[in-house]
């Protein structure tokens, strides 16, 4: 295997973890959505995203990630919110 190669393949096993994750993430999103609704309580939690958001930058080793870090979050968390909606 040629480096390209090997490198492409170690970003498709991160991948794979990741989608495995992100499946679970949601399935857990779905149920706080139906709390949520059962609860009335609105689907935004803007104090919690930024829980979210602060928590998860401190466990970078790399600080200069921490702008793409929070990017990702913040996209993650759309995500979430539309599952929240349309489910
Ligand atoms: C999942 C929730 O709903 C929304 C999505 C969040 C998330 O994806 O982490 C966080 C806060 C809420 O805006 C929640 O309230 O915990």
């Amino acid at each position: 295997m040629d480096e390209l190669e090997q490198l492409r393949a170690e970003i498709d096993e991160i991948d794979r973890k990741m989608t495995i994750l992100f499946e679970e993430r949601m399935k857990i999103v779905d149920k706080v959505g139906q709390y949520k609704q059962k609860n009335n309580l609105p689907i935004l939690n803007t104090h919690r995203e930024e829980m979210v958001l602060a928590k998860n930058s401190t466990y970078l080793q790399d600080k200069s990630l921490q702008e793409p870090l929070k990017k990702f979050f913040i996209s993650l968390m759309k995500i979430s919110k539309e599952k929240q909606n349309f489910s």
